[in-house]
């Protein structure tokens, strides 16, 4: 495999790792990308866009004020923007322009955000979900040509969690055939959109729809708001940035405020439901949720993203505890390692399995989501309450566990690792923001405890189950599992903890019931077990999704590959099974013998993936650009870069700041 060369002597540390590596890292990258071919096309694409040197920085972004961030984001914006339509698309192929391939280049122009990431994020999978296929010839070759630029503004200043009580209008005027979007008070102020405040020229907007007198919910309409010349606010539209926030800093979040301002009919996305010429009411959708769909698709990609980030995190955590050394263990030897450290690698190597668990499920679950989209172009909508329940608890539990394995791994660097240089706070910032948009990680858990419940009073009734629920249907009546201290035991277990929480929440909202309480009270006072119950089923969703990819993907491996990626997703097993020893202990006979027992063996399995580790995360492949980390670069010039980032502080451009003469002294000197 080519490696792009370091330009530097590898610490000798690292190197030493390299050497210990035994198993091929070449074949293992190939399964992360999915295949030998998309391997040597993503690396084609990567030289493309990161060899000429457009995506790096003079100055660190972090030490530019906030308009300075925002202008070098759109002038990067621009040339990759340029790249990906005019060389790296071809390669790729139109269709595919939300590649993960993309994602990943456009990952080395930004430590943070880009602001045009919402037009290829969400603006356009937008027009693709939700256009007739008139619409669709008119707006989506302009979007993907970047000839408009636009943003999704569904969220509002009072409302983001529930939809249908999004207070923006869009009236219909049948005299002049056009609707009249209003927002009637402050908190319909659209809010959040990223790209809106400075970037976008056109936006969908989620706004109640309004025809002869009658409301007919939420529905999606394509607004232009500013002049494709002047770039100006069009009269009837108040733009602008929302400010600073925790992350997203260059990607201008934006708040939006319609007076009467008035738009075509052609504008409202008519794929599943439209209002003729007169202003009647048309609805063609089978299912009441299908405008939702931008946001199922972008919860379902979320679980790639999540992979790549901790990805990201793992290798510059795991090359930096290569490297950096610590603590005598014993007087007079050098310090060792601190990979070396038992305690280390319980925060690092989960992180390496989860990269991988979350990739596999990524790939099932991009599968499910393209069937129930060709059931559904046949006009079969039965699969899409299942998708929406596994879409919705994967995307909080990848989100929520994302999160704390990254802040892990900041951990896991010491102090370097607080260091916006290090680039695990930009992660950690971006992951952050993950586990509340696209729907909040309590709300979506509760969507999916919906479904549990119906599934499990199905599989009272003796009803055949689909798929992901199926095991419902062989332990609603278990009581405590036999614990069986295989892999297959383990996850069987966590079917069965799913099983008895949800078992349980029935019986709670029952008992509430039938002690008078209404059916919403008894299931709002239940929400904290029904959220329980949502996560315990997204474990057994995804240990028995990343077992099973992870033997079906192996299966032509060389023996050292199918060994080390075997004893990863066991590490990932064994990991979950001890951090849920209450619930085992609830729902199965597990004993503690049995648990001392998986303890010692986890410790174990840590001690032999020791040698492997540094090659683990070499096979993430992370270009130096991609990860923009001092501690993290493939030659481990840790100390190097740490200082060469620090001369690169402002505040260090001259020997002694203004401050000193203008308070300082005169502070000293008593004449302030
Ligand atoms: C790398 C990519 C970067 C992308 C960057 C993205 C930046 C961020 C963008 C955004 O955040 S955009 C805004 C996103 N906003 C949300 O996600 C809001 C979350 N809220 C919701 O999704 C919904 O409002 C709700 C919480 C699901 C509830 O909706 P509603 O009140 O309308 O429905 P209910 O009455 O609760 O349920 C009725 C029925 O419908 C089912 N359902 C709900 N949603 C869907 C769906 N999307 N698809 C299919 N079915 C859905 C729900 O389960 C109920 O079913 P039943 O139980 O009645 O059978
Ligand atoms: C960085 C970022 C980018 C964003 N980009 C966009 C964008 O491009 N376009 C867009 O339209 N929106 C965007 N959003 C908005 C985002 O989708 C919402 O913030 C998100 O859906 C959560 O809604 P909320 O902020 O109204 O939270 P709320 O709904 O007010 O939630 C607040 C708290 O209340 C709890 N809660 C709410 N409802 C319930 C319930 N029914 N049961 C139990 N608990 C509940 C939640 O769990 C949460 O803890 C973005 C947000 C962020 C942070």
């Amino acid at each position: 495999m080519k490696i792009n060369k370091p330009k530097h002597d590898v610490n000798p540390d690292l190197a030493k790792e390299r050497l210990k590596c035994n198993f091929n890292i070449e074949e293992v990258t190939n399964i992360i990308d999915g295949g030998k071919d998309k391997t040597v096309q993503r690396k084609k694409i990567e030289d493309i866009a990161l060899n000429n040197g457009a995506s790096l920085d003079e100055v660190p972004e972090e030490c530019l004020s906030i308009k300075e961030r925002y202008e070098n984001a759109v002038r990067k914006s621009c040339v990759y923007g340029n790249l990906v339509r005019n060389e790296m698309l071809e390669i790729t192929g139109i269709e595919n322009f939300e590649s993960p391939v993309l994602r990943r280049t456009a990952d080395a122009f930004f430590k943070d955000i880009s602001p045009f990431m919402l037009h290829l994020g969400m603006f356009v999978p937008t027009l693709i979900g939700q256009c007739t296929p008139e619409q669709t010839a008119e707006w989506l070759p302009k979007a993907l040509d970047m000839q408009i630029i636009g943003a999704y503004a569904q969220t509002e200043l009072g409302h983001g969690t529930f939809i249908r009580g999004l207070e923006t209008t869009a009236t219909y005027n049948p005299e002049k055939e056009e609707f009249v979007l209003h927002s009637p008070t402050i908190t319909s102020y659209k809010w959040w959109a990223g790209g809106l405040g400075k970037t976008a020229n056109h936006c969908v907007v989620m706004a109640q729809l309004y025809t002869q007198g009658k409301c007919h919910g939420t529905h999606l309409f394509i607004v232009k708001i500013r002049d494709l010349d002047t770039h100006m606010p069009l009269p009837g539209i108040t733009v602008g940035e929302i400010g600073p926030r925790m992350g997203f800093s260059s990607a201008d979040n934006g708040f939006l405020r319609f007076d009467h301002f008035r738009i075509p009919r052609e504008n409202m996305l008519m794929k599943h439901a439209k209002v003729e010429k007169d202003g009647v009411y048309v609805k063609s959708a089978k299912h009441g949720k299908l405008t939702y769909g931008t946001m199922v698709f972008i919860r379902v990609t979320l679980v790639s993203e999540m992979s790549f980030n901790i990805s990201k995190a793992a290798t510059i955590a795991i090359r930096y505890s290569a490297v950096r050394r610590q603590t005598e263990l014993r007087p007079n030897e050098p310090e060792p390692q601190i990979l070396d450290y038992p305690t280390q690698q319980h925060k690092l190597f989960i992180c390496i399995a989860t990269a991988h668990a979350f990739q596999l499920t990524s790939c099932w679950l991009w599968n499910t989501f393209q069937a129930v989209l060709a059931d559904m172009k046949k006009g079969n909508v039965d699969t899409l309450p299942e998708l929406h329940a596994l879409s919705s608890c994967l995307k909080a539990v990848s989100t929520s566990d994302a999160l704390s394995h990254i802040e892990q791994c900041r951990f896991a660097c010491g102090g370097h690792g607080y260091m916006l240089s290090s680039n695990l706070p930009f992660i950690y910032s971006f992951v952050a923001a993950t586990r509340t948009y696209e729907g909040d990680y309590t709300v979506l858990l509760l969507q999916t405890a919906r479904f549990l419940v119906k599934a499990s009073e199905q599989a009272e009734a003796g009803k055949k189950l689909t798929q992901t629920v199926s095991y419902l249907n062989r332990t609603a009546n278990a009581d405590r599992l036999n614990w069986d201290n295989t892999h297959e035991g383990i996850i069987k277990s966590f079917q069965v903890i799913a099983a008895g929480k949800i078992g349980q929440c029935v019986k709670s909202i029952r008992d509430r019931t039938a002690s008078g309480m209404d059916y919403e009270d008894a299931w709002l006072m239940t929400t904290v077990q029904l959220v329980g119950a949502a996560e315990a089923h997204c474990r057994a969703v995804l240990l028995n999704t990343y077992w099973s990819e992870m033997r079906k993907i192996t299966e032509a491996s060389s023996a050292d590959v199918k060994k080390v990626m075997h004893q990863l997703a066991v590490l990932y097993l064994m990991y979950w099974a001890l951090e849920k020893t209450g619930d085992l202990l609830k729902y199965s006979s597990v004993s503690k013998k049995d648990l001392d027992e998986l303890q010692r063996r986890y410790e174990e399995l840590l001690a032999e993936l020791r040698p492997n580790a540094v090659g683990l995360v070499d096979a993430f492949d992370l270009r130096d650009e991609i990860l923009h980390s001092s501690l993290g670069s493939y030659d481990g010039r840790v100390y190097e870069r740490l200082i060469e980032e620090a001369h690169k502080s402002p505040l260090n451009d001259e020997p002694v700041n203004q401050s000193f003469h203008k308070y300082t002294k005169p502070l000293m000197l008593g004449k302030l």
